[in-house]
């Protein structure tokens, strides 16, 4: 069967009350109600499998370490396991903290009151709540009553309760509050509303000291939030001797509404919110307490409940309900605080930036694209925030290696890596996980080993000979401007060659050695930076530094990236010339592997010396940066003479 064409007939509009000059529109939100917690009451009544006692008890635990105060544990008429549950929770030491109130329900029938109640006997704080519907739906189809034995039995039956609890001696260890629900109030007429609840005021006679709840429950949700905060409006406006009753607001969510419902009507007067952690309850289930709460933290109110552990909160709803919290609930939604998309990343990262380089602390104003919570303030990572798949841009890829690996990277580097990285989330047709961006980061630009290319040994010397100015007579040579000469020996595909190269640093001596070897690499930019922290007595001993290089091959548009990372920061640029030189000899095509040298090595006598030092002198190889591997010096003699 198709949806109705014109569903009118079926449904009918819902008819809002009549409240012209309402003023909660023009009201905000500035302080947390007083929240009730009934996962263990509404949430546990609407599973398949509800709670056993032992669950219930660490769900309950979980609720006063977030700090809820009034938390109704059970309906205790209904189920064994709920009356001893909550019997549990009386009678054990040290289960219920002085100042949380136990509530429970029962509907408007004295045998189940009664037994309600006894569930509750030697309790400090109680709340006994009670409920009967009063909309015309449930008189008529539910109850067959009309509008005065339904008020009769609402005031009975708070007569009754108030027989067995405040006006009870036995009664009098407890400290009582009582709470009555006309349930479907959303669905009753407002003036009836009103009328019975007034009657059940007069039966109860709260004080301004412990004033009366009335709980006004959206029960099911039947019009836009808008018509829900008028009812409460008209309510608080209509109800004689405000200050001896509480407004409670209990909304469910059959239009998805719920949250908005809670916020509009709390402005239109409301005092306190029942719901359950993220929604669980009935149908569509009950109000966020969730959303709500953290609603109010990001408008800078403290909502007086914590958060700060939501992951652990998760775990016990799920384990609890037996049903998984949504990735995108608000908030708590496992994907909520993470962004795939590359402007999303973008905007994010520029965020993170500026708050790092402003040094902002946990206090300082959010001001974060995209997120509006600070993930850490609910226990999640910011490394969970930048996840990268074929939607991401680079910055989410460069996010992944500068958390995972501490490696800032060039802009231009940035470009480039996310390329590969593109390249291998469209290959797995899926999220790249950060160990794989890592992973793929360092075999691009060989980070763990390089497999082409192996700096066996090396010095680095000033190159008096080629001195750009000869000092002046009487003068000292300004060391300077002395040009530097890279003497070494580097192993490509496991051949060992003896190189030398004069330039005007470590980097372009190493170049002009490789280019003796036909690997012609220019420098064209060059960035370093220090990672990795300090030991345990506070010194920079764990620090190395990281060197980029960006070279372009002579003679082509080739541009290559070099990466280097060691505790010496020459060997560091020396080891991102070789990465880069592996790049580029990967990247000529028709370039044969393994490499040959097209053009024949110069090695001077002094070059020879020099080596023979570096390898056979501990003390020289130590000033050279202590590389271990043995030089077979002979081979190198013979390819000199050659
Ligand atoms: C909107 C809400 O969430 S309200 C809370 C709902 N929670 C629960 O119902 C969970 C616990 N409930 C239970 O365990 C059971 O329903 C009990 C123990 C309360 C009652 O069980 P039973 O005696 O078997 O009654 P049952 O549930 O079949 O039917 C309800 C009866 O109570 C009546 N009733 C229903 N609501 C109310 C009410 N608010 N006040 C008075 N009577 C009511 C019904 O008219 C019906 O009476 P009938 O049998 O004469 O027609
Ligand atoms: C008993 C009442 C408060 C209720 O659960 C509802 O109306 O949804």
């Amino acid at each position: 069967m198709p949806m109705l064409k014109d569903p009118s007939k079926k449904y009918k509009p819902f008819k809002p009350v009549n409240l012209p000059n309402r003023q909660w529109p023009n009201k905000t939100i500035d302080k947390a109600p007083r929240w009730l917690a009934t996962d263990l009451r509404d949430g546990n009544q609407s599973l398949p499998d509800p709670m056993d006692g032992e669950q219930k008890l660490k769900f309950f635990k979980m609720l006063v370490d977030i700090g809820y105060k009034e938390i109704e544990v059970s309906f205790p008429a209904a189920s064994q396991i709920d009356f001893d549950f909550t019997r549990r929770l009386v009678e054990e030491p040290g289960l219920t903290p002085d100042d949380v109130w136990l509530q429970v329900l029962a509907p408007c029938r004295e045998d189940l009151i009664r037994r309600t109640v006894d569930s509750l006997t030697g309790a400090k704080k109680a709340i006994l709540h009670i409920y009967l519907a009063t909309s015309p739906c449930f008189r008529q189809i539910v109850f067959n009553m009309d509008k005065k034995q339904s008020l009769e039995k609402a005031v009975a039956c708070a007569k009754y309760a108030r027989s067995i609890t405040k006006d009870d001696p036995a009664q009098a260890g407890t400290e009582w509050q009582f709470e009555f629900s006309p349930e479907t109030f959303s669905d009753t007429e407002p003036d009836f509303a009103i009328e019975v609840c007034e009657a059940v005021k007069a039966a109860w006679e709260p004080t301004v000291e412990n004033p009366i709840i009335f709980n006004l429950p959206a029960t099911v949700e039947m019009s836009t939030p808008n018509v829900y905060a008028d009812q409460i409006e008209y309510f608080c406006n209509g109800m004689t001797e405000r200050e001896k009753f509480v407004v409670s607001l209990h909304p469910h969510n059959d239009r998805g509404c719920a949250i908005a419902a809670a916020e509009l009507a709390q402005m239109a007067g409301a005092q306190r919110v029942e719901g359950t952690l993220f929604g669980n309850g009935e149908r569509t289930g009950n109000v966020d307490l969730v959303t709500l709460a953290l609603n109010l933290y990001t408008q800078g109110v403290s909502p007086n409940v914590d958060f700060s552990d939501i992951c652990s909160v998760i775990q016990v709803v799920e384990e609890s309900n037996k049903i998984p919290v949504n990735e995108r609930w608000p908030y708590g939604g496992l994907l909520v605080t993470s962004a795939f998309s590359g402007s999303h990343q973008d905007a994010v990262l520029k965020g993170f930036k500026l708050r790092e380089s402003a040094n902002a602390t946990e206090d300082d104003e959010w001001r974060m694209p995209y997120l509006p919570l600070d993930p850490q303030d609910i226990g999640r990572t910011y490394e969970a925030v930048i996840r990268v798949n074929s939607q991401s841009g680079k910055g989410g890829a460069a996010w992944v290696i500068l958390r995972s690996l501490e490696l800032d990277l060039p802009r231009a580097l940035q470009i480039e890596f996310s390329k590969l990285v593109q390249q291998a989330t469209e290959d797995a047709n899926r999220e790249l996980r950060p160990a794989e961006v890592v992973h793929l980061f360092e075999e691009s630009y060989h980070l763990k080993s390089n497999p082409r290319f192996n700096l066996i040994d090396y010095s680095i010397t000033t190159d008096r000979s080629q001195s750009p100015a000869p000092p002046e007579p009487g003068k000292a040579l300004n060391t300077r401007n002395l040009k530097r000469r890279f003497t070494g020996v580097i192993e490509i595909d496991n051949v060992q060659h003896a190189v030398t190269g004069t330039g005007t640093g470590a980097l372009s001596s190493l170049a002009a050695a490789l280019a003796t070897l036909g690997i012609d690499l220019d420098v064209i930019d060059y960035k370093e930076h220090s990672i990795g922290g300090r030991d345990s007595n506070g010194l920079g001993r764990d620090v190395k530094a990281a060197t980029y290089i960006h070279c372009s091959a002579a003679g082509s548009k080739d541009k290559v990236w070099g990466v280097g990372i060691h505790a010496d920061v020459v060997q560091a640029s020396l080891i991102a010339m070789l990465s880069a030189a592996s790049s580029f000899l990967a990247s000529k095509s028709g370039s044969p592997a393994p490499f040959r040298p097209i053009r024949s090595n110069t090695l001077t006598n002094e070059d020879i010396q020099a080596l023979e030092q570096l390898t056979g002198n501990s003390d020289a190889v130590a000033s050279s940066g202590g590389l271990a591997n043995k030089v077979n010096i002979d081979l190198l003699t013979k390819q000199a003479e050659a």
